[in-house]
């Protein structure tokens, strides 16, 4: 995994009219064609992006945060947080404040992040996005949702997923569809956030603002051709896609501020407190992190709401870009000071950014191939059982066949045999007759004739077809024999209609 380092901007923001009225003299200035801050008469300092008093919100936009977007919407984690000492410019950067007062010229980084983010959307047709964004402040060290503001602190957890990646729990997600919707929820979360007019600045914000962008993607995995190509239209069932989760936080930084010169009590200082050792910790895990020796280091993120809220975004997987803010005024030369400083420490901070694959998805995808390999091979099952089971009808048609066949063998057999059976009887009888009357029999040999004759005409009675119904003992004959193979026929035929019904 590549290790990138987290970028650093310095901006200088220009004097501000009250102190262009009370002559503060300048007292930091950038080597032209480099990219050197000077501070006093020699302190320089090296930086990833500076800016000058005459640096428009554009120029910082363009250079610092676009390419976070186009990171953003490739499946990066981005950050961009704003530190420096109050009343140093960070809310102005980073889009803060009354946004809808000010003209497009100048506003800040999120109105035009937001814009940006839209424009890549409706430009990638194949990529279905979800939006959503959430706001919250850490508030005396507690986090309070922008958005929801009925919502209490003991609502809000920050926790880390399996990756790493710091998650906010209860707060507020807002789905989102349009710039605008989004613009107004800013503007929303800008107004419900806590300032306050402090001698430094009239409109202080007095929390560290988190406002992050989530980004949801399905996209077609790679090599699939897009379905506006009408030459490749591929079924949506058929098509594989892949999840990818990103966001992009805009963290406006509390100022760092000296209480003696703020001339804050009350409120106000207890405020002040919070902030500092706020920032205070956060300082200490960029030199951790800046550290050559990090890695036997511990990295003290658990020691505030807002080290552990930046978590994967110093020393993470994110891409992030600090900018430091300075006054140019010879009135705050300490405070800027410092301000190089603790950005120069953050130099050092090394990151690993990964495109965030979401793995339920591809076992989703994996678990939909599953289903359809296992349907495709049930029905392959239930075509080749129909086939088997017209082979099982059309053998048992054969042998129904084979054994009427030799039935009717049987059946002529047995004919034949009777039928010669009935002419020794024929014979028998005339041969009876023929032998003379009733009185040159003795007693006996009349009875059992009398028997027989019995016995002859209950047969005939039994078996009308085998005698025949119009004579005495009837004439049979290969006729009945004809007649018995046509009622098997018959038989046969009802057996073959049965079984193609049945099957
Ligand atoms: N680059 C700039 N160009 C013009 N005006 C600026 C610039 N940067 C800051 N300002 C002005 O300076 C004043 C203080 O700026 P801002 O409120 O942004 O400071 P801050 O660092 O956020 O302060 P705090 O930490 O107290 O909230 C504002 O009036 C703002 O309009």
């Amino acid at each position: 995994m590549e290790e990138i380092a987290v970028k650093v901007a310095v901006r200088i923001r220009p004097l501000l009219p009250k102190e262009i009225l009370h002559n503060h003299q300048v007292c930091v200035r950038i080597v032209p064609n480099t990219q050197q801050v000077v501070i006093g008469k020699d302190r320089a300092f090296t930086f990833d992006f500076v800016f000058g008093q005459k640096s428009s919100q554009e120029d910082v936009y363009s250079a610092c945060v676009k390419p976070l977007v186009i990171s953003a919407i490739e499946g990066y984690n981005a950050t961009v947080f704003a530190y420096g000492q109050t009343g140093s410019g960070k809310t102005y950067t980073i889009g803060g404040g009354h946004i809808a007062s000010f003209s497009d010229e100048l506003k800040g980084i999120i109105p035009r992040a937001i814009h940006e983010i839209f424009r890549n959307i409706t430009e990638h047709h194949n990529t279905d996005f979800h939006v959503k964004v959430s706001y919250i402040e850490v508030y005396k060290e507690e986090l309070r949702d922008l958005l929801e503001l009925q919502s209490t602190s003991k609502d809000i957890h920050i926790r880390e997923d399996e990756k790493g990646n710091t998650v906010i729990i209860g707060a507020k997600e807002c789905e989102i569809e349009t710039p605008d919707e989004m613009l107004s929820l800013l503007e929303a979360g800008n107004a419900a956030r806590h300032t306050g007019t402090t001698q430094m600045n009239e409109h202080s914000s007095r929390s560290h603002a988190i406002f992050t962008i989530y980004l949801n993607q399905k996209q077609p995995k790679n090599g699939q051709p897009s379905n506006t190509d009408e030459e490749h239209i591929i079924k949506e069932s058929e098509r594989s896609f892949q999840l990818i989760s990103s966001k992009f936080c805009f963290v406006d930084l509390a100022g760092s501020e000296r209480v003696t010169k703020t001339g804050n009590t009350g409120e106000r200082f207890k405020e002040s407190v919070q902030i500092n050792s706020g920032l205070l910790a956060l300082g200490n895990v960029i030199s951790a992190l800046g550290d050559p020796k990090r890695k036997s280091i511990h990295v003290p993120y658990r020691d505030t709401k807002i080290t552990r809220l930046l978590k994967d975004s110093l020393g993470g997987n994110a891409k992030t870009v600090m900018i430091a803010c300075i006054s140019p005024s010879s009135s705050n030369f300490d405070e800027s000071l410092n301000t190089l400083k603790y950005a120069n420490r953050a130099r050092d901070i090394r990151n690993k950014p990964i495109v965030n694959y979401d793995p339920d998805w591809d076992r989703i995808d994996e678990m939909e191939l599953q289903i359809k390999t296992l349907r495709e091979a049930l029905q392959n099952q239930q075509t080749s059982l129909l086939s088997r089971a017209s082979q099982v009808s059309q053998d048992s048609l054969c042998q129904d066949k084979k054994r009427i066949h030799s039935l009717e063998e049987q059946v002529a057999h047995l004919q034949m045999e009777s039928y010669h059976y009935k002419h020794c009887i024929d014979e028998a009888l005339h041969f009876f007759w023929e032998f003379g009357d009733a009185n040159s029999l003795k007693e006996g040999q009349w009875q059992k004739m009398k028997e027989w004759f019995n016995m002859i005409e209950e047969l005939q009675n039994e078996l009308p077809d085998l005698f025949g119904a119009d004579s005495g003992f009837g004439n049979g004959g290969p006729d009945s024999h004809h007649i018995t193979i046509f009622q098997l026929k018959r038989e046969l035929k009802k057996c073959q209609v049965s079984a193609v019904y049945f099957w």
